[in-house]
């Protein structure tokens, strides 16, 4: 087995993007590796995020053993993007200075080669959101986080849609929520992976993450996790803590395999929402790197899936 790249940290997405595809247990073994190294090492992944779920997503970094900040300034951000390992920018409620921010951040992290992550939540709703979208397309994320109709919606507005948007309602998000079905979204998330050079992670009942080479699906979590507001977007913050340490795919696979297990759990635990939420924090705070590394993931290539 190679080292775990480091190309995340080190240099811009697209030099990841030669990057030879891996065996199943070989990513198992870096998804170990992340959880055992975010602990040890309590990397900061700062956000822009939104005022809804903040707090959440704080929480859930620090859950995992991450540090969290979260800035709205554009000096904020280009600052962020030279301490943190790898920064979080969420769309979620916008404020008129992000038209600074947002652009001004993204190219902070290519400029300082450091990882970004982008969760699209709401794309379609206003101008700004959209404008922002095609504004990072040229200093695109390391990972693209969403659900089914974002990112259907993210490679339409960068171009890359082709036919991908056949198998898609048409419909776009219901506000934050999704109208596709995961499996809809994969022709848009392989050509979106592809484009960055990075990682793309759908979230629904059953996950998908690509780095454009490899789809693996990742099963679990919980119907409970949609009836709280912040799950889709503290998920998008814990794969920023993991992309401080691992590549962006071993980074969008740990998240998305811990929030499935830790899901899994709280449901177990809870007696409706609200102690869900708690619940899943727990639950998130004491996984261990070996639970993680086990979780249900089912890996193929993408090289059936015509994504442009
Ligand atoms: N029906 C479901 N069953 C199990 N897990 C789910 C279900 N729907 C969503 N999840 C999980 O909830 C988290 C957030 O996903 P999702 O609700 O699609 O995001 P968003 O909140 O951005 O729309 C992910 O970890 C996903 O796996
Ligand atoms: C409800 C809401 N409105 C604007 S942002 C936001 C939070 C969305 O959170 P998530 O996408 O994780 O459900
Ligand atoms: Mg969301």
């Amino acid at each position: 087995m190679t080292e775990p790249s480091t190309c995340a940290i080190s240099a811009p997405a697209d030099a990841c993007a030669s990057r030879s595809t891996r065996t199943e247990a070989e990513l198992r073994a870096f998804m170990a590796r992340a959880v055992h190294e975010v602990r040890e090492t309590n990397p900061l992944a700062p956000s822009i995020t939104n005022t809804v779920t903040q707090n959440f997503v704080a929480n859930a970094q620090l859950a995992v053993g991450g540090s969290a900040a979260m800035v709205y300034l554009p000096d904020e951000g280009e600052c962020v993007a030279a301490l943190g390992g790898a920064v979080y920018i969420n769309l979620g409620t916008l404020l008129p200075v992000y038209e600074q921010t947002v652009p001004a951040t993204a190219r902070a992290c290519a400029a300082a080669g450091k990882p970004w992550v982008l969760d699209p939540v709401g794309i379609g709703i206003g101008s700004l959101r959209t404008q922002l979208i095609e504004a990072v397309h040229e200093n695109p994320p390391a990972i693209l986080r969403g659900n089914a109709s974002e990112i259907i919606a993210v490679a339409e507005l960068w171009g890359l849609a082709g036919d991908s948007s056949d198998d898609a309602s048409g419909d776009g998000p219901r506000g934050v929520d999704s109208t596709d079905s995961v499996d809809a979204a994969e022709r848009a998330a392989v050509a979106c992976a592809r484009f960055t050079g990075g990682a793309v992670a759908v979230s629904g009942a059953t996950d998908l993450v690509t780095d454009g080479a490899q789809v693996a699906r990742l099963s679990g979590g919980s119907p409970l996790m949609t009836c709280i507001t912040g799950s889709g977007c503290s998920l998008g913050g814990v794969a920023a803590v993991y992309a401080c340490v691992a590549d962006p795919f071993v980074a969008a696979l740990t998240a998305t395999a811990a929030y499935n297990l830790a899901g899994l759990r709280a449901a177990e635990a809870c007696s409706g929402s609200g102690s869900f939420q708690v619940a899943f924090l727990d639950a998130l705070y004491n996984l261990t790197a070996e639970e993680v590394a086990e979780a249900p993931l089912a890996l193929a290539s993408a090289s059936g899936t015509q994504a442009l």
